[in-house]
């Protein structure tokens, strides 16, 4: 690939799309931020005879960003500073893009996963059965007690980790073992690479094995810290929590409801497109539970 510097700035129909793309995306969110400080105006209004609705405006990530100037909306200590349309649009913007495509990418890989291995996919579906019922909405408690469906999760994302590598830059000199790092290096740490190291995971690191992830991840691999899905040290993946749990539940419903095998048009072609994708998509078969016959479906 070669990059021609300033061409990110040339009108070519691709950075036109972009650019257009990206003022539509910013005036979706400031119409919603609109939408909701007009709210948050009459819910400061109103604050000394319904401060119970001004809390539960706020509970949510763009509420307490909104709110976070408001006076009233915090119990103690004085109000911190108000943020910017603009850095709540920025904020908006990271946490759709960092945690849309990553989680749904680890829902694909986990759904690919359990169909090409039908006795895993057999032995979550038992657990989800006894744990969860088969028709009801899963719990918070009932999600975190699904201990083999964590393990699953666990190993599709060291299979398959949506996002394949981090990028760390030295804030001074530093020697790292028998290196020494200059200020300003840039460092790429290939999580994928460490995932699928038979040195640290042993002579099976390329199969798909749950049952590494039983004692933990701690102990999953000969070093603590092989397995960084969500990166590692203070930056790292603020919405692991999130996704975990929007992953357990959604396998959980699947699994409740449908059995399902890869279809004989799926190819396994693992590919990077900023995530790691499945480059001819995952064309799925699902058969509910309840009757007969597949019901052919692609997850991406
Ligand atoms: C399976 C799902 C996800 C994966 C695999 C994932 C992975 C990652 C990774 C590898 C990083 C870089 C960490 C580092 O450099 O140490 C990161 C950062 C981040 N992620 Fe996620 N992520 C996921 C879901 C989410 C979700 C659901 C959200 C939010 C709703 C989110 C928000 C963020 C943010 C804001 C950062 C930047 C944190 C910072 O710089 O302090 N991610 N994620």
């Amino acid at each position: 690939m070669v990059l021609v510097p300033g061409y990110r700035f040339l009108p070519t129909k691709l950075n036109t799309s972009s650019w257009k793309l990206d003022k539509q995306i910013r005036r979706n969110l400031e119409d919603l931020i609109g939408r909701r400080k007009g709210g948050s105006v009459i819910i400061d209004e109103e604050r000394k005879t319904d401060e119970a609705s001004a809390h539960a405006a706020a509970k949510d990530l763009l509420g307490l960003m909104i709110n976070a100037g408001v006076s009233g909306t915090r119990r103690t200590g004085p109000a911190p500073a108000e943020i910017s349309v603009r850095d709540i649009v920025e904020e908006c913007k990271t946490f759709f893009f960092a945690g849309k495509q990553t989680t749904s990418n680890l829902l694909t890989w986990t759904t690919v996963l359990l169909a090409t291995h039908p006795e895993w996919q057999e032995r979550a579906r038992k657990e989800v059965l006894q744990v969860c019922g088969s028709r009801d909405i899963p719990s918070r408690d009932q999600l975190a007690k699904l201990k083999t469906l964590g393990m699953i999760l666990n190993e599709t994302l060291r299979l398959y980790p949506p996002a394949v590598a981090t990028i760390r830059r030295a804030k001074t000199d530093v020697h790292l073992g028998s290196y020494n790092i200059p200020q300003g290096t840039e460092l790429l740490i290939p999580i994928m690479a460490l995932h699928h190291d038979t040195r640290l995971w042993g002579a099976d690191a390329a199969q798909f094995n749950p049952g590494r992830f039983v004692e933990g991840v701690a102990r999953a691999a000969r070093h603590p810290m092989a397995f960084i899905p969500f990166g590692m040290g203070a930056r790292m993946c603020i919405g692991q929590n999130l996704a975990l749990t929007e992953a357990r539940l959604t396998m959980a419903l699947i699994l409740q409801r449908f059995s399902f095998r890869p279809s004989p048009s799926y190819i396994h072609a693992p590919t990077v497109l900023m995530l790691l994708y499945p480059q001819y998509g995952a064309p799925i078969l699902f058969r509910p539970l309840s009757s007969c016959g597949f019901h052919p479906g692609t997850v991406s």
